[in-house]
Parts: structure tokens; sequence; C-alpha cells
């Protein structure tokens, strides 16, 4: 692209409000904007000008099915493979957006829509489409090993072909992203292909340390350093020596703690506690946390020195839900390698199912999906996963009673796990069939079925049967 030309978004929707309030919040983000009434103007658009990012509706006319959306999506796609794509959908056709995201739309977002979030949702996916970020995910595994990192999105492109870029430097990385999104593989992967890979990586979560003991800890100590140290001891600087130190939750760090890390970061050096000379530490620095460490700089919590020297490379990880066409790659992965685990045999999910989880929020990111995942298949116990058996899943969980943990499954066949939560749904719900049923999402049909199968006796009672 020329460098000097502002970046051009095309609008694509029949309401002219849409059109206007969309095409102001572009100005003053600094793009340009151009709008189009439906498809046939937008594909002269496209034709007529370069286009860097598309912002579509899914309906322009009364028919309100999505398919012309789909439609001009796959004309779009046509006419510029590379052109990022964002879908307006109303509240309520998730679905249909999915659908979108897997016939190739970067991302979807509801009408009426946050302009901060929608201005952030734009930035980041012209961000991810621009030329050097664009390596396949086929091209950085053959120079890269990124086992175990599940995914294909432009954005978790972008982090991979950032790691492959730094990891064999001595730069601190820091990777910050919400809960669960995977940071600590992030590390893992910096550390695997550097030339550190021999050695250790040490983790460390900063916000487990008792700060009295951080010192001793983290330094080490020379035996009488204080009364109970009767030996010496290394520290996890020492044990990362040559090899990565990764400072998990290092948002968590009180600020006379910060001030000792510094000097390893500053001169690579650290004292242990008792000793008079100090150390040489070779380490890497890698740190993670899902704050937001410039906000905590700000407000005084954490020093802003130490905050440049974690900071030389930062790596932003994407939540899940912002890189949802991936879900069902993570999914399938992730059920597979869970029913290996358990030594159950193949699981698939059905692709109904697939889209349901596509468009969930997962606030707790890839770790609440594969929990979601890993109750669902030892709950159900069927070779295929349906929608219906996600939701009755989810319902038990913030039901809180029916949780595999509170339940104690461990070394019980699925079959005792199912007559154990009918007999925990019929305590709870004092018999009641039709209560017990829709806890456990199935029909009363299918309860009486298991009711009988598992000799649990509860005649069907004054209700009648569907
Ligand atoms: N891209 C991915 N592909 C496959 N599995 C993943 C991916 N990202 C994360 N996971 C899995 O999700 C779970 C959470 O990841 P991880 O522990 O790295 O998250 P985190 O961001 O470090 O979380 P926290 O902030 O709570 O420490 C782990 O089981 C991890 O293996």
């Amino acid at each position: 692209m020329d460098s000097t030309r502002k970046q051009r978004i095309l609008i694509v929707d029949d309401d002219s409000a849409v059109q206007v309030s969309l095409a102001l919040l572009l100005k003053q983000a600094g793009y340009d904007a151009v709008c189009a009434d439906g498809p046939r103007q937008a594909l002269d658009a496209l034709a007529q000008q370069p286009i860097d990012l598309v912002l579509q509706d899914m309906n322009f006319s009364l028919h309100t099915s999505g398919e012309e959306g789909l439609q001009l999506l796959a004309a779009l796609r046509q006419a510029q493979p590379d052109l990022p794509v964002l879908l307006m959908t109303a509240w309520g056709s998730i679905a249909l957006a999915v659908r979108g995201m897997q016939a190739g739309a970067a991302n979807f977002f509801t009408k009426p829509w946050d302009n901060t979030q929608l201005a952030e949702l734009i930035r980041t996916t012209l961000e991810a489409a621009t030329p050097a970020e664009r390596a396949s995910r086929q091209a950085l595994d053959a120079q890269f090993d990124f086992s175990g990192i599940v995914g294909e999105h432009p954005r978790l492109l972008k982090v991979l072909t950032t790691i492959g870029q730094v990891a064999n430097t001595r730069a601190p990385v820091l990777i910050l992203g919400e809960s669960g999104s995977g940071k600590e593989l992030i590390a893992d992967a910096l550390h695997r292909n550097s030339q550190r890979a021999g050695k250790a990586i040490v983790k460390i979560n900063m916000g487990a340390i008792t700060p009295t003991l951080f010192e001793s800890e983290m330094f080490g100590h020379v035996r009488g350093a204080f009364t109970d140290a009767r030996t010496d001891r290394k520290g996890h600087v020492a044990s990362a020596n040559e090899g990565t130190l990764f400072l998990d939750e290092i948002g968590e760090l009180n600020r006379s703690d910060q001030v000792k890390l510094l000097r390893v970061l500053q001169d690579q050096t650290y004292q242990p506690v008792g000793a008079s000379r100090s150390e040489k530490a070779d380490v890497r620095v890698v740190s993670a946390t899902n704050r937001e460490l410039a906000e905590l700089v700000a407000s005084g919590e954490f020093r802003e020195d130490l905050f440049y020297r974690l900071n030389l490379i930062t790596i932003r990880l994407p939540p899940l839900r912002e890189r949802r066409s991936d879900i069902p790659l993570l999914a399938r992965h992730i059920i597979s390698d869970v029913a290996a685990g358990y030594g159950l045999p193949t699981t698939t999910i059905a692709p109904q199912a697939l889209e349901w989880l596509s468009a969930q929020p997962w606030p707790g990111n890839i770790r609440q999906l594969k929990q979601t995942l890993e109750r669902t298949l030892l709950l159900v116990g069927r070779s295929e996963l349906r929608q219906a058996d996600f939701v009755a899943a989810e319902q038990h969980e913030h039901g809180g009673a029916l949780g595999t943990q509170r339940l104690g499954v461990d070394g019980m066949t699925l079959e005792q796990v199912e007559r154990h939560m009918i007999a925990h749904a019929l305590e709870q719900h004092q018999g009641n069939i039709s209560r017990v049923a829709k806890a456990l999402g199935l029909s009363r049909t299918a309860l009486y079925r298991r009711l009988e199968r598992h000799g649990l006796g509860a005649a069907p009672d004054s209700e009648t049967l569907p």
C-alpha cells in the first residue's frame, strides 16, 4: 500500500443512518470511508478504488435470511481474496455471522455497536491484514516449532511471526492477554525456538511468592543467612542460567520487590541472601500478565523503569472471542486430546455444536473452552457431542451442583457418573421429574429411560409423559 494514502474502508448497508454514523466514526479514527447501499454498489466501489477493509451488513432487502450477505461476502473474497471483511449482524443472528466467518470473514460485530470497541476491532483487523504480517501457518511451521499452539487466525499468525522474529534474541518479552488465552504456551514457544532451548525455562508465579520470601526464592541464600538456612540454596534466577526466566502474573509483584528484580534486568546480576558478592545471571526474561501494565504504571503501582525493561517486545495475545474462526479447530484438537487422555473412544463434535461453540463469548478463553469440552465429554458419553449436550453441561456448571469436581468423578466409569448425577439431581429437586429433566438437559422420556436403566426406581409420577 502507498504509505501516504489513508486506509480506506467500505461500508455496505442499505440504512443511511448506519452509513452516516459509521462514516463519522471512521473519519474520526483517521480512515477514509466509502459507502455502498447494496451488493452491486459495493462491488462497483471495490472495482473503482483500493479498499483496505469492508464493514458489511448481511441483509439488503426485505429478506432477512442473510443469504444475500453471504453471497456478497463470497463475491468480495473472489474479487480480492485478502480483503478483510467485518460483518454487521443484528443481535440474535450470531449463527449467521459464524457461517460468515467460516466463509472467510475476519470477524463480526453486532448492531448497535460500541464505538470504542469497534474502532479497536477495525484497527487490529487492519493490522493483522498488512502484508508483512501475513505469513501462512504452514510457512511458519516449516521454520519454527509451534507444536501445541492451535490456530490460524491472522491475529494469532501475527503473534507467531513475532515469536519467530525475536525468539533467538535476548530481548525481554512481555506477553499481555486475558486469563486462559495461552500466554504460557507463548512463553514456551519463545524458549523452544531459541538457542536456549537446551537449558531450562523456569516459571515463577509472581502472585504466589510471599513478599518476605521473594529474595531467597528468586536469588537463593547462603548457609546461615537466616535461622532456617542450614545449607546454601540456589534461587530461580540461578536455575534459569543460560535459559529463560518466565515471570508469570508480573502485575502482582509489589513495589519493593520490583526494584530487586530491576537489577537482574539492568545489569544481569543478583545477590543471594547473605552472600557478600553478586553473581552473574545469563537469563532471558519473559513476563506475562492479564492486567494492563501501562495502567498500573500510570497509577503508580508498577515502576516505570521496570516496565520499560520488561516490554522491549510486547506480544498482545487476542482473546478467543476475537479469533472465533479458530474455535472449531481448537475444539476438534482439544476433544481428541481429552478423549485420548481419558482412554475414551474417538469423539467428534456435530457441525451445529461447533457453530454454537464458535458464538459463545468465552470470557475464560481457551482454558474455559477446554473445561467445557472436557466436562461435556465426561458427562455425556456419546461418540458425537451435540449442541444440547454442551448446553446441558453448562447448565449443570451454573447450577453449581453437578460439576465434575463436586461430584468427585475420579475413577468412575461414565455409566457411574451418569447414575451419580441423576441421583444427585433427584435429591436436589426432591424427585420432581420435570425439574430433574430440565436440570439434566433431557426430555422426560429420556430421563425415565435412564431411571429405569440405573434402577433408580422413580416410577412415572402424576405428570404425563410427552
Ligand atoms: N493456541 C492454543 N492451542 C491449543 N491450546 C491452547 C492454545 N492456547 C492456550 N491453550 C491451552 O489453554 C489453556 C490455558 O493456556 P495458558 O495457561 O497458556 O493461558 P494463560 O494465558 O497463561 O493463563 P493465565 O493468565 O490464567 O495464567 C492451557 O491448557 C493451554 O494448553
